[in-house]
This record gives structure tokens, C-alpha cells and sequence, in this order.
């Protein structure tokens, strides 16, 4: 399905966007042959939206030392005594700080909901300047807030552009919509390896962000469900980033683009690690298709409108009520909550921008 891999001699069941002629400064080479390769590419990443919701990008801005730092940094602190890493578990947040994720280590072997099967840091949120950072390895909190600044300030802004062209909207209507953005969070996963009696990772699950945008190391174990029904592996490509459209936008595009169902399957041979940048919205934000998707009727709506906090503490008691992993079918549409019965026949298709 994939034809412009970044490595032309390598085929992929996904699609993988080179992201270079975003980065072209106008008038340094032929502004006609770039105009054409950005038009090709949002093309492209209509497609993989409309299909699955996800996709790869390479030359996104991010140096390969960054990301190859970023991964060794984590590998080392998980690589820690327990006792170690556990001084670094989430605290109450700070008074006044708005409501985030907790920022910590987590092992998630303690919690109530694991599965025994991986470990993870989490960061976050953007600016607030409480986040409590492991001293060992000493360049930890450095090395992740680079990473976070790339994320928050070129890739992310980036592809919330990209999405936006690509869904016809008009120029930085996305953008727009969401300045209000108070908080991003980053997460650093270790997953354990599978064992012959034990599958490690993560349950199938959709990300109810806008998107987000994964780093992973080159173990493998990620997989999408393709629009075709079928879990595809998501094989690692070097440097690449992945991009998971999540319930925000599946619903501002009026079901338009998916949000993309992933899961993570550890090898047996090796630890995974990898690393998760989530692009929120406000928690006040009020998330309904764009009118300029269904032509301000309501007839042309798939969903109806909520407040995006609504929609995570529903999302957060559906979770509690599916404690088994083999529910998690049952846990990963809760956008379906505010589905309407739209004819998708009457929907206006989504228009090449020009
Ligand atoms: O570790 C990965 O590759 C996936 C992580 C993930 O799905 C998430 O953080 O939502
Ligand atoms: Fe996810």
C-alpha cells in the first residue's frame, strides 16, 4: 500500500512521509517541485487518515542524535534499582497547577490495572516547571526537555497543520481552535519482553487526544488496525516518528479521518522501549465537527458536541468498568457515545487544498 517509503527498497504497510519540504526555505531550490511534493504529501496523509489514522513521518525536524539520545537517556534510567526509580513517583500536584497527568515514574506492575508488563516515566505538563526529574542519569531532565521543546514547538505544530490542509479546512483553522492548549505530556515506556506463557505490552486502545506522535526504538511490537480490518506491524524505520490520530480529531473531521486503534505486542527477544508525546486540548474546549466539514448542518453531523473533559472522565470510568485486558474493544470507542445517526452518503468529501 505504501509507495514513497524513505527507503525506496523497502515496502511498507504504511505510509511514510518525508517531511523535507516543509523545512525548505522559499527561493532555495525549485519552489514549483516543493509546492508539488507538500501537495503529494498531505495527499498522503489524507489517504492514511481516511484509512487507519496513522502514518510515519521522517525528516521532521528532530536530529537523529536527539532521538537516539532521548532513547538512551530512558534506557538508562530504567535500567535502575526499583528503589531507585520509585523516588521519582508521581506527587500531588502543585496548588493552583492545572489538572494534569501525573508526572512520574509508574511501575505499572503496582497499579491495579497492569498487566505486569512495562514501566513508564511521565512528563509533563508543558511550562509548569513542577515536573520532579531523576538526577541519575544526571542529564536525564535536560536530554527530555529538548525532546518535549522539539515535540511542543516544530513536530507537533507541524502536523496539527498538516491535518488541517489535509482535511480542506481553511489555513490554521486548527491552530486556531486549539491556542487555549494548556498542557502536553510525554511518556517514556519500557516494555518487558515477552515470554513463551506471557504476552507483554498494551492493550488495543485509541489515544482521545488530537494525535499522538510515538518514538520507537528498533525492537518493534507496535501494531495498527488497518482500515481493512487486519492489526499491521509497524515495523521500525529509523528516525521515524509515528503519528496516531486520536478521538479529537476523528470528531472536529466528522469521522472524516480515524482514530487509529494500536496496541503494543513485545518480541520475545528483547526490552521495547519508546516514547510518547500526546497533543492535548484544553480541558474546557467544546469538541464538534467543524462546521466547514458539514456545511453548518446538523443533519450532516456524526457527533454531537461535548466538553473534551466530559468526554476523559466517561473515558476514565469506562476503563475502570473493563478491568480486563480482553475488553478493550469495549473500552476503545467511547467517542461512539456521541455518535449521530448522519447519513455518511451525504457527507461532503474532503477537499484537496490547491
Ligand atoms: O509504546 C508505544 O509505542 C505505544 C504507546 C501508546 O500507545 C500510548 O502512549 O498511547
Ligand atoms: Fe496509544
Amino acid at each position: 500500500m505504501a509507495h514513497h517509503a524513505a527507503d525506496p527498497n523497502q515496502d511498507h504497510d504504511f505510509e511514510v512521509i518525508d517531511l523535507s519540504p516543509f523545512f525548505t526555505t522559499p527561493g532555495a531550490g525549485d519552489d514549483l517541485v516543493v509546492a508539488k511534493e507538500k501537495e503529494e504529501a498531505i495527499r498522503r496523509i489524507r489517504e492514511a487518515c481516511s484509512d487507519s489514522g496513522m502514518f510515519l513521518i521522517v525528516n521532521h525536524g528532530i536530529p537523529a542524535e536527539v532521538l537516539d539520545e532521548t532513547l538512551a537517556v530512558a534506557r538508562e534510567f530504567f535500567a535502575g534499582p526499583d528503589e531507585e526509580k520509585l523516588k521519582w513517583s508521581p506527587r500531588p500536584p502543585e496548588p493552583g497547577a492545572a489538572a494534569t497527568m501525573p508526572m512520574g515514574y509508574v511501575n505499572q506492575a503496582a497499579m491495579e490495572f497492569a498487566r505486569n508488563n512495562s514501566e513508564v516515566f511521565s512528563m509533563g505538563p508543558t511550562g509548569s516547571g513542577s515536573a520532579v526529574y531523576p538526577t541519575d542519569p544526571t542529564r536525564f531532565r535536560e536530554v527530555m526537555e529538548r525532546t518535549f521543546e522539539y515535540f511542543v514547538k516544530t513536530v507537533a505544530p507541524l502536523i496539527e497543520t498538516l491535518i488541517n490542509d489535509a482535511l480542506g479546512l481553511p489555513p490554521d483553522l486548527l491552530h486556531r481552535y486549539n491556542s487555549e492548549r494548556q498542557w502536553d505530556v510525554m511518556l517514556a515506556y519500557h516494555y518487558f519482553k515477552s515470554t513463551e506463557s506471557k504476552k507483554v505490552g498494551s492493550f488495543p486502545h485509541k489515544d482521545p487526544n488530537l494525535f499522538t506522535v510515538l518514538l520507537q526504538d528498533d525492537v518493534g511490537g507496535l501494531e495498527f488496525l488497518r482500515g481493512d480490518g487486519r492489526w499491521i506491524p509497524v515495523s521500525p524505520v529509523p528516525h521515524s516518528l509515528v503519528v496516531n490520530v486520536g478521538d479529537v480529531v476523528q470528531v472536529l473531521s466528522n469521522g472524516e479521518f480515524k482514530s487509529v486503534a494500536h496496541r503494543v505486542v513485545s518480541p520475545r527477544e528483547k526490552d521495547r522501549y519508546s516514547l510518547a508525546f500526546g497533543y492535548q486540548i484544553g480541558g474546557e474546549k467544546w469538541v464538534e465537527p467543524f462546521a466547514e466539514l458539514t456545511g453548518e448542518s446538523e443533519a450532516m453531523n456524526r457527533f454531537q458536541g461535548f466538553h473534551y473533559h466530559e468526554f476523559l472522565q466517561l473515558l476514565g470510568e469506562n476503563y475502570k468498568l473493563h478491568l480486563d485486558p480482553n475488553d478493550a474493544f469495549a473500552i476503545m470507542d467511547v467517542v461512539n457515545h456521541y455518535a449521530l445517526p448522519a447519513s455518511p452518503v451525504n457527507l461532503p468529501a474532503a477537499t484537496a487544498p490547491n
